[in-house]
């Protein structure tokens, strides 16, 4: 369907480097009838329009808002688990391993049944949405038809995303599993499948190869998936060193691989277009091997502190040169809100520095960065989206901050965040960051296609 040729004007902010945040005041973008961004001014007062775009559409941004990419979930959100959002802040006292029993795999069984399926993706996905996620990796169930709907919601509903049917085919209930390594891969096909006759060429929606973990995988299925990956060149996605008593069980489950990172290397999972989530308590060795195979993580700090999993070293991580993106990883997260899960990463880092000393500390610039141009990289998508440059996609998100007018009630701003006036724009920035939620989303685009408003939008 093509897209009026509109041009953004405005402030517009997006991360320059993982240090750096470019802001410009008085900036207009112009995105073209095919959801691409066709040119980028950075001052008005000194650019003029290029010629053909005079008579474009145009969105403007009011008061103290401001343009910036849309999340990767990594905000982009590289890590979600979609069946799980009814238990969102349902977690009690639990660990990883209770947890699971207790709380997810009775609640994803409930999957079977795809009208209970679709009313919850549905929300799911325009919740996300509404929090500015334009690109989500989500982890669906064992269940092929209730995946492929979480696909056709996708789609419908204009949110990029990868969509992976969980494979799960030993140490899981009797009542939700894999039957077996040929059922499991055969699923695992048939979603491939349905994604590539919904969108032959991943233009939004892209299938992921998704093992649950190596606990519920055994050594044939993963290396099952693993040949599967090499065949189609699908993405994978799983789960890796997340919570002690899991990582001593990968221990004596696969005696004979060298650590957990070991598993799926041995399986050939640990490759380029692998995301591995949460990855609290790797070794050095792991570490480098993850860096070897450009393997990317997601952190998700809201999750690992939830679940009292333990604190990552994204410090660490990122010295050594691995990429990183952020997930919420509902429902061990608490929130669909990419931007609370990058308060998270900076309160998670100012614990972390508490204990190895000053350099953990992640700064709002680089939560930022991680929550958009590094979940590009994650999902191998930093070409198309992550910031605003000439031949990207527009995705993007509308921030709305009014000024505090003491004539208006409490109630009448935009959300929390109070802009008192002497304010710098990197201050804005950081109080949207802190104080903000998603009130302040007014807007948000996928590929040019606008994909939810609130009434604070006119355009
Ligand atoms: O945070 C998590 N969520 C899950 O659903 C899961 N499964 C295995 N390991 C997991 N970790």
């Amino acid at each position: 369907m093509a897209l009026d040729k509109t041009i953004y004007i405005g402030a517009f902010v997006h991360c320059a480097t993982l240090t750096e945040l470019e802001i410009c005041t008085g900036g207009s973008i112009g995105v073209g009838d095919d959801g691409k961004i066709a040119f980028v001014i950075k001052d008005r007062n000194s650019e003029s329009l290029p010629a053909g775009w005079e008579a474009a559409r145009e969105v403007k941004i009011k008061d103290h808002g401001f343009f910036f990419p849309g999340f990767i979930g990594i905000v982009s959100d590289t890590h979600i688990h979609a069946p799980q959002y009814p238990n969102a802040g349902v977690f009690g006292k639990s660990t990883l391993l209770d947890w699971l029993n207790t709380y997810t795999f009775p609640l994803e069984s409930s999957f079977s049944d795809l009208a209970n399926a679709g009313r919850i993706y549905k929300r799911v996905v325009s919740r996300t949405l509404s929090h500015g996620t334009t690109t989500a990796c989500y982890y669906a169930t064992v269940h092929v038809p209730a995946t492929n709907l979480l696909a056709d919601i996708c789609k419908e509903k204009g949110q990029r995303a990868f969509v992976g049917r969980v494979c799960m085919d030993q140490m899981s209930p009797d009542y939700y599993r894999d039957e077996s390594v040929d059922s499991a891969i055969e699923a695992s096909r048939a979603c491939i499948q349905h994604v590539k006759e919904i969108d032959p060429g991943n233009d939004i929606i892209t299938s992921i190869i998704t093992p649950r973990f190596a606990l519920s995988c055994s050594t044939e299925a993963m290396k099952r998936l693993g040949d599967l990956h090499r065949e189609t060149g699908v993405p994978c996605q799983t789960h890796i060193s997340e919570n002690p008593k899991e990582i001593e069980l990968v221990r004596e489950v696969f005696p004979e691989c060298s650590s957990y990172a070991d598993v799926y290397d041995k399986a050939g999972l640990l490759t380029p277009k692998m995301i591995l989530a949460h990855a609290v308590h790797l070794s050095k060795d792991e570490r480098a091997l993850i860096k070897k195979r450009e393997t990317k993580i997601s952190h998700c700090p809201a999750s690992n502190t939830a679940l009292t999993s333990g604190a990552a070293k994204v410090r660490e991580l990122m010295n050594d040169g691995i990429t990183v993106g952020l997930g919420t990883d509902v429902s061990g997260g608490y929130t669909p809100s990419m931007l609370a899960e990058a308060r998270e990463a900076i309160f998670t880092s100012r614990h972390r520095a508490m204990l190895d000393g000053d350099e953990a500390k992640l700064s709002t610039e680089e939560v930022l960065y991680l929550a958009t141009r590094g979940g590009a990289k994650v999902v191998g998508l930093e070409e198309r989206i992550g910031g605003f440059e000439v031949g990207k996609d527009w995705d993007a998100q509308m921030v709305s901050i009014v000024g505090v007018d003491s004539s208006l009630d409490l109630y009448q701003t935009v959300g929390p965040v109070e802009i008192f006036g002497g304010e710098s724009w990197d201050d804005k920035v950081a109080k949207w960051l802190y104080t903000g939620d998603d009130r302040n989303t007014a807007a948000v685009w996928v590929k040019g296609r606008l994909v939810h408003k609130t009434s604070n939008f006119e355009g």
